[in-house]
């Protein structure tokens, strides 16, 4: 459904623009119907940056983004399958405009003459997905909702396009433990009924949750990936490792990564970027800029 092939962002940076920034460096995955993958890495590698350039708000620098076998186009068509939800519920919405507010916007660009009845009917299907009472959030002020309602409502207005692929952005980060669950709950429903979900995060445990499958990204560049059992249960990468190592574990003492010393898969045919370690389970070179290159 959603395929990246070596996606690449270079930014411009510095006083006039004369530095470049490569925050995404050929970077290639998968989304399937009916399938979460987490896209994991500390702050700064990348991840906002290709969620953007796959909802078409930026465009990328080098290789492909295709939906369906087509390049990404922003516009109307695109984003009735493809939609996104962001880290800041609070600074989503206009904070004057009551919930159903948000919903009539999407009426009138999408469905301008779907009748009140049905479109009431659809409405209120939207909110009881994402497990919102409608009677207890239209009439609303996005003050008077708290932030896990607020991110439900957010998807519920997603869901109104009948999506297929949905962009999840730090979507529970802001968010108490008990509401974090609430909403992966709710994307663990839609999995069901066939959405695709990227889930961007710097939690691993979260990502752990709900993902089939899991995407390390360290500085712009994928180094593990694979089906998130074999990644979380044989994390490869010092820096999954790292990553993993962060996350408190019941009974366990806390553990720092290796340390990387030698280029653990160059060796083994890593000399491209990502080595196959087992089935479905990819491992860049711990120090690729440092090895050899073998010709
Ligand atoms: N518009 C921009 N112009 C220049 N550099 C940018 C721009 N947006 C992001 N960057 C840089 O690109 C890199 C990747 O940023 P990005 O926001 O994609 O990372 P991230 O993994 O989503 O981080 P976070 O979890 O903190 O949101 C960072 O070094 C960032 O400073």
């Amino acid at each position: 459904m959603l395929r990246l092939d070596n996606v690449t962002k270079v930014y411009k940076v510095g006083a006039f623009g004369g530095k470049t920034l490569t925050a995404v460096d050929r970077v290639s995955f998968d989304v399937a119907p009916g399938e979460v993958v987490s896209l994991i890495g500390e702050s700064g590698s990348g991840k906002s940056t290709l969620g953007r350039m796959i909802l078409g708000l930026l465009p990328a620098t080098g290789g492909t983004i295709t939906f369906e076998g087509a390049p990404v186009k922003p516009g109307k068509a695109y984003y009735r399958n493809v939609q996104g939800v962001f880290q800041d519920p609070f600074s989503t919405f206009n904070p004057v405009f009551k919930a159903d507010r948000v919903f009539a916007m999407i009426r009138d660009a999408y469905f301008p003459g779907v009748p009140d009845a049905d479109w009431s009917a659809r409405l209120r299907t939207a909110l009881q997905d994402v497990r919102l009472d409608p009677d207890q959030v239209i009439g609303r002020f996005p003050h008077q909702l708290s932030g896990g309602q607020l991110q439900r409502l957010l998807i519920a207005r997603a869901l109104l396009l009948d999506i297929r692929l949905l962009v999840a952005d730090e979507i529970t980060s802001m968010l108490d433990a008990s509401t974090r669950i609430d909403v992966l709950n709710v994307l663990a429903d839609l999995k069901e009924r066939g959405l695709g979900v990227l889930y961007i995060t710097h939690d691993l445990s979260l990502g752990n949750y709900l993902a089939e499958r899991t995407v390390v990204l360290r500085r712009g560049e994928v180094v593990e990936t694979g089906r998130t059992e074999a990644v979380f249960a044989r994390p490869l990468h010092p820096y999954t490792r790292q990553l993993l190592s962060a996350v408190p574990r019941l009974h366990a003492p806390w553990e720092d990564a290796e340390p990387v010393e030698t280029c653990l898969y160059h060796k083994h045919g890593a000399s491209g970027r990502l080595y196959t370690a087992e089935e479905d389970h990819l491992v860049a070179c711990a120090r690729l800029s440092d090895c050899p290159k073998e010709s």
